[in-house]
């Protein structure tokens, strides 16, 4: 268990799908990707968007009059997932954010990223199965192929961020580790959303699945609204929770439904 983890409050979970949520111009809804809207697969470029997702996601979009995906994922990649423009992002795990089609926060130096990416290349290389993916403004190294590399690759992730000072952090998420810029959170990047005039005063909706997701959790909470943990039970500022990300996609179909007309 992490320090931040023992600071959390005690979990209360509702195992089930009955949330306490109605779409409406109140709510500002707010999505991870990876383990919450689409399942984990082996690598990042075999995930699969279930075309009716898309479909449900625009008709929350168009009830509430937003919708962002809140992710660690770049803005060209949730693009190519979901539709070229289609949605609000914060990519990298909040460094970038795009808010009525304009990208309007950059946190993080690309090519100090690349740099970085080039120095964990010849560790990684030494673990058959193990990755990196470059995302512009944060880079990730996998190890789902590639389990027993974990420590050797967090020993270099941490050796190529030293020299930084405080501008890089690292983040372990599923079979994964991240450098992303400090100055960025899931949780800054709501709190961004929040003081835009598209979101501004509404209920801050979030659902994520992560670790990594935590920040964006408390944040939620800290302005009254809504987090929902996928996934199997764990400590988590969220207060509800379902079981995968399967549930949640057939809720999120459910809370639409019936409201087309
Ligand atoms: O914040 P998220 O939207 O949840 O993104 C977190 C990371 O997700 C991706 O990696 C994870 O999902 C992959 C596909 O299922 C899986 O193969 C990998 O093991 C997971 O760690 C993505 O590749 C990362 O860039 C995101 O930061």
């Amino acid at each position: 268990m992490t320090a931040s983890e023992t600071r959390l409050p005690p979990p209360l979970f509702v195992p089930d799908d009955d949330l306490p949520v109605i779409w409406s111009p109140e709510w500002a809804p707010f999505l991870d990707i990876d383990g919450t809207l689409l399942d984990i697969a082996a690598r990042p470029d075999d995930v699969f968007v279930p075309d009716r997702l898309i479909e449900t996601l625009t008709a929350i979009a168009d009830t509430c009059g937003c919708l962002a995906l809140v992710t660690g994922r770049s803005l060209p990649q949730a693009d190519a997932l979901f539709g070229a423009g289609r949605f609000d992002v914060a990519a990298n795990h909040g460094a970038v954010m795009r808010i009525g089609g304009v990208v309007c926060d950059q946190a993080g130096d690309p090519g100090a990223a690349e740099a970085m990416a080039a120095a964990l290349r010849p560790a990684v290389d030494r673990h058959d199965g193990a990755f990196v993916e470059e995302k512009g403004h944060s880079v990730a190294v996998h190890y789902r192929a590639a389990p027993e590399a974990e420590p050797f690759l967090l020993q270099a992730a941490h050796e190529a961020i030293r020299g930084s000072g405080d501008a890089w952090r690292i983040l372990i998420g599923k079979a994964v580790i991240e450098i992303a810029p400090q100055s960025a959170t899931k949780g800054t990047a709501i709190a961004r959303f929040l003081a835009d005039p598209a979101y501004r005063r509404r209920r801050p909706f979030f659902a994520g699945d992560d670790t990594t997701d935590e920040d964006a959790f408390v944040a939620v909470a800290a302005a009254g609204g809504l987090g929902v943990l996928i996934g199997p039970e764990r400590k988590t500022a969220a207060r509800y929770r379902l079981p995968s990300p399967g549930a949640f996609r057939s809720w999120l179909d459910g809370s639409v439904a019936g409201r087309s007309g």
